[in-house]
């Protein structure tokens, strides 16, 4: 077939091998994969043609900027594709895992994609615990934007806008942190996007088990993506040699140990110790690098 057949379009969320893709006068059209595989993802964009009056088959994918994904030991999941930012929330209440968060920003490092922390609810008490745990990713040079989503509607509004313009951003974050807060405070006919969504691709009004792509504005420019919860955040993707040059304050000394493929574990003259040392890389850091480095040399469990 000949692109001329075929027209370009968005992939706004998928389900299955069941597709909405949305075309360039904004018109969303379900599309189905060739064959058994899907393997688009939302914020593809794919060649597409029509295949009758309200549905359509997706004949390609174009090339990707960039996938964020998590990987397994038996899978992988891909959040989604062509991202501007990632950004994770987190709140003073419940308490967030570090280490999530941590294998959060590699996952974006290595996709090559820009991450952002926001710390939610900033107003209760503990708030200066969290803000403590996150110096040391300040301390790194990201960004951490502390918000109070429900008590504080126009100021968290008036950050995040500048924030999100032109772009689209990808929102993470573990459960009970305020991430449905947000999406209604920017997309207030949120909930009708997702029904009218499900609906389309006839995948039930709940169905929360894939990406979930939202318009901010009716020009379509600033698009922010709310994916599902998870429990596990496989790394597999990385390999433990490479783990520390993903880890931005781990970086600055990777050039500099005795042994050129030094492990930062247990080498005498290794940079990353003397660091540790000298209090300029924080403890809670490097232990989920030792951690993280078990898990990803140790051989698949299956
Ligand atoms: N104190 C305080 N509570 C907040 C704030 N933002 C959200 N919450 C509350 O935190 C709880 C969780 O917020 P949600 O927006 O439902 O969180 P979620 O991340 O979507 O959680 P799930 O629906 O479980 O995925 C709700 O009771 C909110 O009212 C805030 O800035 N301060
Ligand atoms: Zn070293």
């Amino acid at each position: 077939m000949s692109s001329a057949d075929t027209r370009i379009g968005l992939v706004v969320r998928g389900h299955g091998r069941h597709y909405l893709i949305e075309d360039e006068d904004g018109v969303r059209v379900h599309c189905l994969t060739r064959g058994k595989k899907s393997d688009c993802v939302v914020g593809d964009r794919v060649r597409w043609k029509r295949s009758s009056d309200h549905e359509g088959v997706i004949e390609s994918v174009e090339p990707r900027r960039n996938l964020l994904f998590r990987q397994d030991e038996w899978k992988t999941k891909s959040f989604a594709a062509n991202l501007d930012r990632l950004l994770i929330l987190v709140a003073v209440d419940p308490q967030f895992s570090e280490s999530q968060l941590t294998r959060a920003l590699i996952a974006a490092e290595s996709a090559g994609i820009a991450a952002e922390i926001i710390l939610n609810k900033t107003d209760l008490p503990g708030a200066n615990a969290a803000r403590e745990r996150l110096a040391p990713y300040r301390a790194m040079g990201i960004s951490v934007l502390e918000l109070s989503l429900k008590g504080q509607k126009d100021a968290s509004r008036a950050a995040l806008s500048p924030l999100l313009e032109g772009q689209a951003t990808l929102v993470l974050g573990p459960s009970g942190t305020g991430k449905s807060t947000l999406i209604n405070l920017l997309i207030p006919d949120a909930q009708a996007q997702v029904g009218e969504i499900s609906h389309a691709l006839n995948s039930g009004r709940h169905t929360t088990t894939t990406t979930q792509w939202y318009w901010i504005d009716s020009e379509r420019k600033s698009a922010l993506l709310d994916s599902p919860g998870f429990q596990e955040f496989g790394l597999r993707q990385i390999s433990a040699p490479n783990l520390a040059s993903y880890m931005a304050d781990f970086k600055p000394y990777l050039g500099d140990c005795r042994f050129h493929n030094c492990s930062h574990r247990h080498e005498p003259g290794c940079a990353v110790l003397t660091a540790l040392e000298a209090g300029k890389i924080s403890p809670s850091r490097y232990r989920i690098y030792d951690e993280l480095w078990n898990e990803l040399s140790s051989p698949p469990k299956y």
